[in-house]
């Protein structure tokens, strides 16, 4: 059985659908977090991560750490990176690495390694397919496990996906091609409630929802798009099958949303009501209260 995705759906059910992207810049890190700690980039990304945490834990799904934003920060982000998702673990909550990685088999085993069970463990990571299937394949020995997931790639949400994502190849979107191929690899899979392999689909565009929705009903979506990138709450309602059938991320939607208000310059009690109300108005406008 799969704990891991029995468990995210259970967490949906709980608490809504809500993703928070920690793609945390120190650019957005308020200023009594950075006087507190001198600057120190492991410190503050750590401190500002825990305090989005701690704001919004009870009403959020799953916290996405994007590597890059910490990658950027050298060994020092790579820390804040390892603390943050190790802060998560201890209070049992869900997290997702998204590294997008994507390698010829013997690599991807070594990531695998590195992100499941290594000191960057995280309960589920992104993947890109488009180098093939044995880029996947490694994955999959830590889904049969049962305590790990991921979510591949499928049609992204930037105006990119349609130079090569979604180009016609014998009568259907290339992304078809690669969905269906998924769904085949993990078919023997317990896939109640949902499959541990979900798919990456950007809510911001609204056409094909109800197709890609039918045609992978046993997947979770992770659904990126909502806040900066303009996603409506209208599309995301399509993908979610009863709120219970994915998550939707938004990171600068709200770990900045603060600097609206603030412009940077704000006290602890005050950054965490915002960061929260960035949650719930994200929450009331999807369930569309
Ligand atoms: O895999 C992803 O998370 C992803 C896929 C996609 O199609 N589009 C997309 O924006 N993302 C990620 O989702 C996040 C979106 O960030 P915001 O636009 O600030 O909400 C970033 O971490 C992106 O890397």
């Amino acid at each position: 059985m799969s704990y891991i995705s029995r468990k995210l759906y259970e967490t949906i059910r709980e608490k809504g659908f809500v993703c928070v992207g920690l793609d945390s810049h120190m650019d957005y890190i308020p200023t009594y977090i950075k006087k507190k700690y001198n600057n120190d980039p492991e410190a503050c990304l750590t401190a500002y991560n825990q305090a989005i945490i701690d704001a919004t834990s009870d009403i959020t799904a799953i916290y996405k750490l994007q590597i890059a934003y910490y990658e950027a920060n050298g060994i020092a982000g790579l820390k804040a990176y390892r603390n943050t998702l190790q802060y998560l673990k201890q209070h049992e909550l869900l997290s997702i690495g998204d590294i997008k990685r994507g390698d010829i088999a013997a690599t991807a085993k070594e990531y695998a390694r590195a992100h499941f069970d290594g000191e960057f463990a995280a309960d589920f990571v992104t993947l890109n397919p488009y180098m093939g299937l044995d880029s996947i394949t490694p994955y999959l020995d830590y889904l049969k496990r049962g305590d790990k997931g991921v979510f591949v790639l499928l049609r992204t949400s930037n105006p990119g996906a349609e130079d090569i994502e979604c180009l016609d190849y014998q009568g259907k979107p290339l992304y078809f091609h690669i969905g269906d191929a998924l769904q085949e690899l993990t078919a023997e899979f317990d896939n109640e409630p949902y499959s541990p392999l979900g798919l990456v689909v950007g809510a911001t565009h609204a056409e094909e929802a109800s197709e890609i929705r039918q045609r992978y009903s046993k997947q979770f979506f992770l659904l990126p798009g909502y806040g900066a990138q303009g996603a409506k709450a209208e599309n995301i309602r399509n993908y979610l099958t009863d709120f219970n059938g994915g998550v939707v991320n938004s990171s600068r939607g709200i770990i900045k949303y603060y600097q609206k208000f603030a412009d940077g310059d704000t006290t602890e009690a005050k950054f965490a009501n915002y960061t929260r109300e960035a949650v719930i108005k994200m929450r009331e406008d999807i369930y569309g209260a």
